[in-house]
């Protein structure tokens, strides 16, 4: 049975995890470091690599991009020629993870977004090996739409447009139930319909499959209250979301050299 070792599993690990348990795979096939030893449910978690006392054939760095540095070294220790290296990082780039683990057999960057444990999640994946991406393909795409990136940037991009968006998400869900607050709804009712009203509508996206504009059109109706509430929206949303994007990228590029410790 291939062991995954996931050295940190907090939010994001723990999603993961939660993700291919639903899909079926082994719970004898995950060990979770912990260092607070909070459990991972449904897994063996452990407090240090040390305990685990296993020989992984996958390493899953599942802790913050500023430990890489301090925490590398202990890592390297438990890799071998046979040990493929899966990062979930932000910011830590290629190069950067080979510098440090040069003995793995690979290395896979992995950038997901938290529907993973739902298995609706968008993990873009980096590696130019092609066996190695045959390997994995089926196991990632447990958890939701995996595409192997040609390149760092598409990588990059695909995560900066998936990875922050449950988050971009629950704003706009809250911000919505605010208003119908604010409108005198009950906070409860105000919240589900605007969660209700994100989810049909992703739904409706996804299983027409149809241009978002042709969407939109179907809810328009000419010079109705649609249309009076999209002028506003449309004068400030791409920017909004654009600098939106423009500043997690910034702030990528600063968790990178904290990477490489430049
Ligand atoms: N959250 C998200 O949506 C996404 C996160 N990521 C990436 O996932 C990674 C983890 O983020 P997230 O899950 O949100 O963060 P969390 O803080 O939830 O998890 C961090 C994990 O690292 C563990 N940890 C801390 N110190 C050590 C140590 N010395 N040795 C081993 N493990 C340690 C923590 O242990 P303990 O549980 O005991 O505290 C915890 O399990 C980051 O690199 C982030 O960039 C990537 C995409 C999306
Ligand atoms: O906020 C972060 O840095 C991580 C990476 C993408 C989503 N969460």
């Amino acid at each position: 049975m291939t062991q995954n070792l996931f050295i940190g599993c907090g939010n994001m690990g723990s999603a993961m995890v939660a993700g291919w348990l639903v899909a079926g795979e082994d719970p004898a096939s995950f060990t979770a470091v912990r260092p607070s030893g909070t459990p991972v449910p449904g897994i063996r978690t452990v407090r240090s690599v040390g305990e685990a006392d296993l020989m992984p054939d996958r390493i899953v760095l599942g802790f913050k991009p500023q430990q890489l540095r301090d925490l590398a070294p202990d890592v390297a220790r438990w890799v071998t020629s046979r040990t493929t290296i899966i990062s979930i990082l932000a910011g830590a780039d290629m190069a950067t993870l080979k510098g440090y683990f040069p003995r793995a057999r690979a290395i896979v960057r992995v950038m997901p977004n938290l529907p993973v444990a739902v298995r609706r999640g968008v993990l873009p994946l980096l590696c130019s090996d092609p066996a190695l991406q045959s390997e994995l393909q089926p196991w990632f795409s447990m958890l939701g739409f995996a595409p192997w990136c040609a390149s760092e940037e598409e990588f990059g991009a695909i995560g900066f447009v998936a990875g922050s968006t449950p988050a971009y998400v629950a704003r706009f869900i809250a911000a919505f139930a605010a208003a119908g607050e604010g409108r005198g709804l009950d906070a409860g009712i105000a919240l589900t319909a605007a969660r209700e009203a994100v989810l049909g509508s992703a739904w409706l996206a996804a299983s027409s499959g149809e241009p978002m504009t042709d969407l939109a059109r179907r809810v328009t109706s000419p010079n109705g209250t649609t249309e009076a509430g999209l002028k506003v929206l449309d004068a400030e949303l791409p920017g909004l979301i654009d600098r939106t994007l423009a500043a997690a990228t910034a702030r990528s590029a600063e968790l990178a050299a904290e990477t490489r410790g430049s």
